[in-house]
């Protein structure tokens, strides 16, 4: 069985340590067992494909590494498909291809090396393969049960930093951008497509933060630009203890929507590249964000929809509508 050690941030305080020795000792990958479980789990479904120990992890942290998930062949065909899409030897319908802001202002002549993020790829039969892989959804499903949309798909290319410190992302919830519910239906799966640590910029998280409320979100005050939509939590106390998620090629990570997260630093010269996709069940229901603390980033999303595609009246619900795919069961609701 394998197990799973993070690392944890300089000035680890005796609550970190504890964490850390709680998270190395747990095995995370490998088990099927028939176990009946307690009724006591919020954040995970009665399924019997999770191991207890496996369940205990996401509820008590809001997230759960498993190793080796997706094969070093079809990370290399995803890398592939990456490289056509960026040299434009093919277009897909609603793909939305992302410089860096440091890049985009500069004098750079952007080549596909100066994209920082390919979304909405639900299009793209070979990336859309990654959603659909059934190891993936296996592990999904025990948190959409069987109703299973993919409701967001990026190719993040976090591009070496070009000194202004933007290829962060900003500690953030993922729930901010969704006007779906309930959050406990909704999963992220985020496969490392090589090696990731703190050179490149792995995933933060805070672990346990699951538990918490969606917080304010806005663009953080760094001075050297922060990507368009890249919101974080205002006022972040940045010591709050952070665990860094050290992942080999095809460890997969599923995380929470509430879980607080973001990505360092790429100080390397190479372009990191992580796949992913937001799941949901089928069976959450839409929310109305006016006057709530996402509308403002639905007035960003409606008002990117209307210079792209001279759209006007839209809600963050109908974008979210066009781009859901149904990956198993029946689309319900969402
Ligand atoms: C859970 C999940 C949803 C969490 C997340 O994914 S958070 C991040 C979400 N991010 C997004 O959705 C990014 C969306 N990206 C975009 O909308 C586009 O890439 C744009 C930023 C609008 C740029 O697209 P496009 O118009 O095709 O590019 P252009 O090169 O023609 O530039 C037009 C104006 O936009 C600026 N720009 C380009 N890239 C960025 C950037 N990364 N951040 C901020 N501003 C940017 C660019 O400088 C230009 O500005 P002006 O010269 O018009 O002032
Ligand atoms: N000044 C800041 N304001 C807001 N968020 C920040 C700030 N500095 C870092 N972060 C965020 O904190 C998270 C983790 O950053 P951190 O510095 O711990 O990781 P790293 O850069 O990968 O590692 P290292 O500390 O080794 O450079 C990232 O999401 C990053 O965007
Ligand atoms: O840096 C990454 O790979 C993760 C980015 C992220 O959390 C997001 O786009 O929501
Ligand atoms: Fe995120
Ligand atoms: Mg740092």
């Amino acid at each position: 069985m394998l197990s799973y050690r993070p690392t944890v941030a300089p000035g680890s305080s005796g609550r970190l340590a504890v964490l850390q020795r709680h998270l190395s000792a747990v095995p995370l990958s490998g088990q099927v067992t028939s176990t009946v479980y307690p009724t006591n789990f919020c954040y995970t479904l009665d399924n019997n494909f999770l191991t207890r120990e496996q369940r205990q992890f996401y509820e008590e942290n809001g997230f759960l590494v498993i190793k080796n998930l997706v094969s070093a062949d079809d990370i290399e065909r995803f890398r592939k498909e990456f490289e056509r899409l960026c040299k434009k030897e093919i277009t897909v319908p609603g793909l939305l291809i992302m410089r860096d802001i440091a890049i985009s202002k500069s004098e750079y002549v952007p080549d596909q090396k100066a994209i920082t993020k390919l979304q909405d790829f639900q299009e793209d039969p070979e990336l859309f393969r990654y959603c659909s892989l059934p190891q993936i959804v296996k592990y999904v499903e025990c948190f959409t049960g069987p109703n299973i949309m993919a409701m967001h798909t990026m190719l993040i290319n976090k591009p070496p930093d070009a000194g202004k410190k933007s290829s962060r992302h900003p500690m953030h919830q993922d729930l901010h951008y969704f006007p779906f519910r309930p959050s406990d239906h909704i999963v992220c799966a985020w496969t490392a497509m090589e090696r990731i640590d703190r050179s490149n910029g792995c995933l933060v998280v805070i672990p346990g933060t699951h538990k918490g409320t969606l917080k304010q979100h806005d663009y953080p005050e760094w001075e050297g630009g922060v990507n368009k939509m890249y919101h974080g939590i205002r006022d972040f106390d940045l010591s709050i203890p952070r665990v860094h998620l050290v992942m080999e090629k095809g460890d997969t990570v599923f995380f929470h929507p509430l879980l607080i997260h973001g990505s360092g630093m790429n100080k390397t010269a190479g372009f990191r590249k992580a796949i992913s996709c937001h799941y949901a069940s089928a069976d959450c229901h839409y929310i109305d964000v006016k006057g709530t603390t996402q509308e403002n980033i639905e007035t960003e999303v409606v008002e990117l929809a209307k210079k792209r595609y001279g759209l006007s009246g839209l809600t963050l619900k109908d974008t979210w509508m066009v781009r859901g795919r149904l990956i198993n069961g029946e689309r319900t609701n969402l």
